[in-house]
């Protein structure tokens, strides 16, 4: 079967610095696939090519077997890959809806005025698929909880219909309750056939949520593999492991 991601020999070097080499991996439809590595190891120069923020400076990028480059962000969006940073580039004062279509806002026929209506159900559509119960989609961001701030940014992902989501780090600066409701959204992203990638330190998150592993160390994949059987220990010992 046709892998829905495909990496071929990716490379990155910013000037002297390498921060990536020879990157293999394929991704199918609908598997969550934890991107992790110590400091340095060339995660965020990988998601931020997956991303179309960069251009690798080798290899190729394959979406259902066909070759792409992504010109900038919006291209890669278009193509069906969001990305959530870390800071969500949430907008805190405006409303959910707002979030959600911000700078794509839908309007009416014939004057196109903003049609706030459906914006707002869409928006409730897109939390109910995450099973995210929130009564008011006037609510300012600012008002959310970490978790449901997320949940928001994933909301803008599924407006685009992305097929892929990349998670950067989603429970870096959440706590206990809220880490396990924003591993509740990948579950359900999970169950909705959504391809997801989440770059991540912790290693509970992995072995609760990730089917499979990829573990960067260097600039090189050094490991690839399904993460059923794997307990925290065993990625963190994964991580560190010297080369060999
Ligand atoms: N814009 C840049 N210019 C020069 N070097 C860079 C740049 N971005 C990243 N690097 C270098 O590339 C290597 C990989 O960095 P990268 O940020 O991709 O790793 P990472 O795994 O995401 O690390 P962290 O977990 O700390 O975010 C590092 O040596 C880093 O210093």
């Amino acid at each position: 079967m046709t892998p829905l991601l495909s990496l071929r020999g990716i490379g990155m070097s910013y000037g002297a610095v390498t921060a990536l080499r020879d990157v293999d991996f394929d991704i199918g439809a609908g598997e969550v696939v934890a991107l992790c590595g110590d400091n340095g190891a060339g995660k965020s120069s990988l998601v931020k090519i997956l991303a179309g923020a960069q251009a690798p400076t080798a290899g190729s990028i394959a979406l259902d077997g066909a070759n792409e480059k992504f010109r900038d962000p919006q291209d890669a969006l278009r193509k069906g890959i969001a990305t959530i940073y870390q800071d969500l580039a949430v907008a805190p004062r405006l409303s959910i809806w707002q979030n959600v279509f911000l700078g794509s806002e839908l309007t009416r026929p014939p004057f196109g005025l903003l049609d706030k209506r459906r914006m707002a159900e869409m928006s409730r559509g897109f939390l109910a698929r995450l099973a995210v119960d929130i009564a008011d989609m006037e609510t300012p961001v600012e008002r959310l909880s970490g978790g449901q701030r997320q949940a928001v940014a994933i909301c803008r992902a599924l407006r685009w219909d992305a097929r892929i989501i990349i998670m950067d780090e989603p429970t870096a600066a959440l706590g206990v309750k809220e880490t396990a409701q924003v591993l509740e959204l990948i579950r359900r992203l999970q169950a909705e056939k959504h391809t997801v990638i989440l770059v991540s330190h912790a290693m509970q998150d992995v072995v609760a949520v990730a089917d499979r592993v990829v573990i960067l160390r260097g600039g090189r994949k050094v490991q690839d593999r399904p993460v059923a059987g794997l307990t925290a220990g065993d990625l963190a010992a994964m991580i560190m492991q010297r080369a060999a």
